[in-house]
């Protein structure tokens, strides 16, 4: 892996533009992703979060899933957030009854799980791999707690063997519920550290990407 990778951020529907100034941000070189050779070029890639629904059928207008399943197989450095979450998921729950996912974790996602009274919400947590990361300003987010924001979100209902749970609800009716995972080269996330300034989940994916 070169010295500095190229992370793209699919470009289909939801928040890209957040992602790249995220990765941007963590000082990583970012593009974003629409077509099957952009695609081909970069060393990582973010699935951001937007509408899981839409992003999977603009996937197969834009001729990106195939491609885009296959380099998952490969083992390409992949960041889902919240939407990005559900893409990522070999199962799901809840999903609309054409709703297809990329697959790749282990998982079984439930969609808007959270339900109507808390669907969006934020709340602090302990995110395992962000621990001994220095975060710029004082407060909350010191040590190994992100602000996590919610959003019509996902949870992991469960997680195969090789899934590493990084951080889970603390409290309230969805306590324990597991919000964030890894496994080898994937990484997800219920919540959005791309809208809170705090870049420490993109650098976690950057070492991702160049340790791949
Ligand atoms: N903030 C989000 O990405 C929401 C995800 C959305 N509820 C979906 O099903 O895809």
């Amino acid at each position: 892996m070169s010295a500095s990778p190229v992370v793209g951020v699919l470009g289909l529907q939801g928040d890209t533009r957040e992602h790249l100034r995220a990765l941007a941000a963590a000082g990583v070189e970012a593009v974003v992703v629409r077509r099957p050779d952009e695609l081909a070029a970069v060393h990582g890639l973010v699935l951001p979060g937007g509408e899981s629904t839409v992003i999977d059928k603009l996937l197969r207008v834009f001729e990106l899933r195939e491609p885009l399943v296959d380099r998952i197989v490969d083992g390409l450095p992949v960041y889902g957030s919240c939407a990005g979450m559900i893409l990522l998921a070999d199962r799901l729950l809840d999903g609309t009854h054409d709703q297809q996912t990329l697959g790749g974790l282990d998982v079984t996602v439930r969609r808007n799980a959270f339900g109507r009274q808390v669907d969006s919400f934020e709340t602090d947590l302990e995110l395992a791999g962000v621990t001994d990361r220095d975060w710029p300003s004082p407060g909350p987010e010191d040590g190994g707690s992100v602000h996590a924001v919610f959003i019509r979100a996902p949870w992991v209902e469960d997680a195969g063997p090789g899934v590493e749970p990084l951080g889970v609800v603390p409290s309230g009716p969805a306590a324990g519920r597991i919000v964030a995972v890894r496994a080898g080269n994937l990484l997800a996330t219920s919540f959005h550290p791309e809208i809170t300034g705090d870049t420490r989940v993109h650098r976690l994916f950057a070492e991702v990407v160049r340790a791949a």
